[in-house]
């Protein structure tokens, strides 16, 4: 994903910093990252302190995009509220309360969400206002959710965590523990039909609801092959935080429906 972004940054027209933050064993493997013709430094844990203070001094309207990883979210969101640099996080997992608590009471601006995509977000946002409207309307139902993603993902999508939020206002009892998680290549490619050169990148969710005597069913689903969608949503996303902080915004903390509401994706 921090390619990705990277490449939609400069798509966009933004500065792209020449740093990007990383794991240890990246910068022991000491590898060349270059994006769109501009070389980027890859920076561990052990240096980057000193770094980003350079690196506000030099770019003021600093926001930092943070996909990394689920063991180390709340170390990355601490960084960023150590050195107070505004940031938009899609990484997921984590203790999402506390997430939200550290940057409330840090008051600091950032913008947090499992997903960037315009069109899932915006699926997203219609399952909450149908929670929010019609509580317990599928109460009795029974729910199924199969979320399939490469196989490097090692938890639940984000994603259908938030959906299934929904669904427990909807009346269903489900539990996201109940989620099916495929990781196996052969049943992407034959049962969930993910096309081969995906593999290595794709969501593909369904969430199948069934009446009480089976007469009524509904199917939801959302499949994403690659990751340009996330990309262009998290720049979207840097780019409204900048706005929010320049204009001294009074909200500081928001998700990603808040964006797609504020009429801020592209
Ligand atoms: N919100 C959204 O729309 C999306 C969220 N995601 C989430 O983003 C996260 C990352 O996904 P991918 O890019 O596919 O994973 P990835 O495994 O390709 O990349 C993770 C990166 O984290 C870096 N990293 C590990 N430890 C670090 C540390 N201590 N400091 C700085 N960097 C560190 C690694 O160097 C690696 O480059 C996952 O949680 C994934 O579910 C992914 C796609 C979309
Ligand atoms: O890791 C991914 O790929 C994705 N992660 C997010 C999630 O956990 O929901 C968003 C999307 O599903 C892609």
């Amino acid at each position: 994903m921090g390619r990705a972004v990277a490449e939609a940054a400069v798509r966009a027209g933004l500065d792209l910093v020449p740093y990007t933050l990383c794991g240890a064993t990246e910068v022991a493997a000491n590898k060349a990252v270059e994006v769109a013709g501009k070389q980027l430094e890859l920076v561990g844990p052990d240096t980057r302190d000193n770094l980003i203070e350079e690196v506000k001094q030099q770019y003021p309207n600093l926001v930092m995009v943070d996909y990394t990883l689920p063991d180390v979210i709340h170390d990355m969101a601490n960084l960023y509220i150590k050195h107070k640099t505004p940031f938009v996080m899609g990484t997921t997992g984590g203790d999402r309360a506390k997430l939200a608590a550290d940057v409330k009471a840090a008051d600091l601006y950032a913008v947090i969400a499992p997903q960037m995509g315009k069109q899932v977000v915006a699926f997203q946002a219609m399952m909450e206002m149908m929670a929010d409207t019609f509580p317990g309307a599928f109460s009795g139902y029974t729910l199924k959710v199969t979320e399939s993603h490469q196989s490097s993902k090692k938890d639940t999508s984000g994603t259908a965590k938030a959906i299934v939020n929904s669904f427990q206002g909807l009346g269903l009892d489900f539990d996201v523990s109940q989620i099916e998680l495929v990781r196996d290549r052969e049943q992407q490619l034959g049962r969930m039909r993910v096309p081969e050169d995906a593999l290595l990148g794709h969501a593909f969710h369904t969430y199948q609801l069934l009446s009480p005597d089976g007469s009524v069913s509904f199917e939801f689903q959302h499949n994403v092959c690659g990751r340009t969608i996330y990309a262009e949503g998290t720049v979207d996303a840097a780019l409204f935080l900048a706005r929010q902080v320049q204009q001294g915004a009074s909200q500081k903390l928001y998700n990603m429906v808040d964006v797609l509401k504020a009429g801020a994706m592209r």
